[in-house]
C-alpha cells in the first residue's frame, strides 16, 4: 500500500488469476465477501510475486490475509523485504511431521523469514462487520515498534480502533485457542445445554487459554484484552463464526467432513486443535476443553460423551 492523500492505495493480490479477474470486473469479492463493493482506490492483481520488482517492491506495508496453512509459503516470498509485514491468520500451523508440534505465526516467521519485520493484526473482528464499517477494535502485535506503529497508522480510523501490544505470543495464543473453544461452545449450544454451560465454557476456556499462554511466555493481561477475552466472547457466542458453526453442525450429527465442506470458508480451530493440545501436553499444561474438542474432531468421542467427560472431571480450585 502507498498513500494517496488521506486514502491508502491498496492492491489486493490473489493467487488465483481467474478469481482476481472476476473481482476486478465485479469490483467485489463475490466468492468470499459478497455484498461489499470495493472502494475505488482498491486494485486487484495476480501478477507473479517477486521481492525485487512489481507489487512487492512498491509496497510500504504488506498484509497477508490467508489461512494459517498458507502463511509459511507467503512469508517465504517476502523474506528479503524491508517493509513491515503482518498477517491476519489465527491459528497454530498443523505440523506435517509426526510427533512434531506446529508453530504460531511469529514462530513460522522466525523460521522462514528471520530478517522480516513482522507482526499480527488480531482481535474480535468478523469480516462482514468490518467491511460494513461497524465499530471494531483490533490489536496490532509485534516485537518491533515500527511494525506496531505502521499497523496503527494504516488501520486506525473512525470505525476501527487499533491498540498496540508487544506481546505477540499472547495475542497469537488468544487468536488460535479461541477458535478451538468456539467449536466447543457451538457444540454446547447445538446440544441446547443452556446458557450456564456456555458461560462456564467461555470462562474455563479463558483459564486454559491463559495457562497455555503463560507457559509459552505470554503476559497474563493480554488474555484480558482484545485477542483473549474479546475474541473469545465474539467467536464463542457470535453466529457469524465459522468455528462456532462447526460445533453446531457436529451437534446436529454431521460428520466433520460434512461440517467443514458446508462452510466454504476456513475454520481454523479444526486445524489448530491438535497442535494446541500437543503444545500444552509438552509443557504440562491442562486444557480439558481443548482435549475434548480434539477427541470429538478425531471421532474418539461423540458430542454427548465429550460433555460427560468434561463434567465428570474431579473437583478442583478455580485459580489458574
Ligand atoms: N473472516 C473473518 O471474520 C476473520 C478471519 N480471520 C483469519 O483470517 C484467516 C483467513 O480467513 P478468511 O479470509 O476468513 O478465510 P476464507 O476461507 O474466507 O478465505 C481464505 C482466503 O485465503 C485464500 N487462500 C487459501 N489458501 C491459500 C494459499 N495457499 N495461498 C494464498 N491464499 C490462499 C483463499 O483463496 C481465500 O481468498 C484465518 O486465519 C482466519 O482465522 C481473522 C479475523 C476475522
Ligand atoms: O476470528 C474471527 C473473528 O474475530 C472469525 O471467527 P471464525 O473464523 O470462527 O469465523
Amino acid at each position: 500500500a502507498g498513500h494517496a492523500g488521506a486514502c491508502h492505495e491498496v492492491t489486493l493480490w490473489a493467487r488465483d488469476a481467474a478469481q482476481a479477474v472476476q473481482m476486478q470486473a465485479a469490483r467485489e469479492n463475490t466468492r468470499y465477501l459478497p455484498g461489499h463493493p470495493f472502494p475505488p482506490v482498491l486494485q486487484v492483481s495476480h501478477e507473479p510475486l517477486s521481492p525485487d520488482a512489481g507489487l512487492l517492491a512498491r509496497a510500504d506495508l504488506i498484509i497477508i490475509g490467508s489461512p494459517m496453512a498458507a502463511l509459511r509459503g507467503m512469508l517465504a516470498y517476502l523474506r528479503t523485504l524491508h517493509v513491515p509485514v503482518a498477517w491476519l491468520c489465527k491459528g497454530f500451523e498443523s505440523s506435517q511431521e509426526p510427533g512434531v508440534a506446529g508453530l504460531m505465526g511469529h514462530e513460522v516467521a522466525a523460521a522462514v523469514a528471520p530478517q522480516l519485520r513482522a507482526g499480527v493484526l488480531s482481535g474480535p473482528s468478523f469480516a462482514q462487520e468490518v467491511a460494513r464499517g461497524q465499530p471494531t477494535a483490533l490489536v496490532a502485535a509485534s516485537e518491533h515498534a515500527s511494525v506496531r506503529e505502521a499497523l496503527v497508522a494504516a488501520f486506525h480510523g473512525p470505525t476501527l480502533r487499533v491498540y498496540a501490544n508487544e506481546d505477540i505470543v499472547g495475542v497469537e495464543v488468544g487468536g488460535a485457542v479461541k477458535n478451538v473453544l468456539a467449536i466447543a461452545t457451538g457444540l454446547c449450544d447445538g446440544l441446547a445445554l443452556g446458557l450456564n454451560a456456555r458461560a462456564a465454557l467461555v470462562t474455563r476456556g479463558l483459564a486454559e487459554m491463559t495457562r497455555l499462554g503463560l507457559a509459552l511466555g505470554a503476559r497474563a493481561d493480554t488474555f484480558m484484552g482484545l485477542s483473549g477475552l474479546g475474541d473469545l466472547v465474539l467467536t464463542a457466542t457470535g453466529d457469524l463464526s465459522r468455528n462456532r458453526k462447526v460445533g453446531q453442525l457436529l451437534a446436529q450429527g454431521l460428520s466433520l467432513r460434512q461440517a467443514v465442506d458446508s462452510l466454504g470458508h476456513v475454520a481454523e480451530g479444526v486445524y489448530s486443535a491438535r497442535t494446541v493440545v500437543q503444545r500444552a501436553r509438552a509443557l504440562g499444561v491442562e486444557m480439558p476443553i481443548s482435549e475434548g474438542v480434539v477427541a470429538l474432531l478425531e471421532g474418539r468421542l461423540k458430542p454427548a460423551e465429550a460433555v460427560a467427560t468434561l463434567m465428570g472431571r474431579d473437583p478442583k480450585d478455580e485459580a489458574l
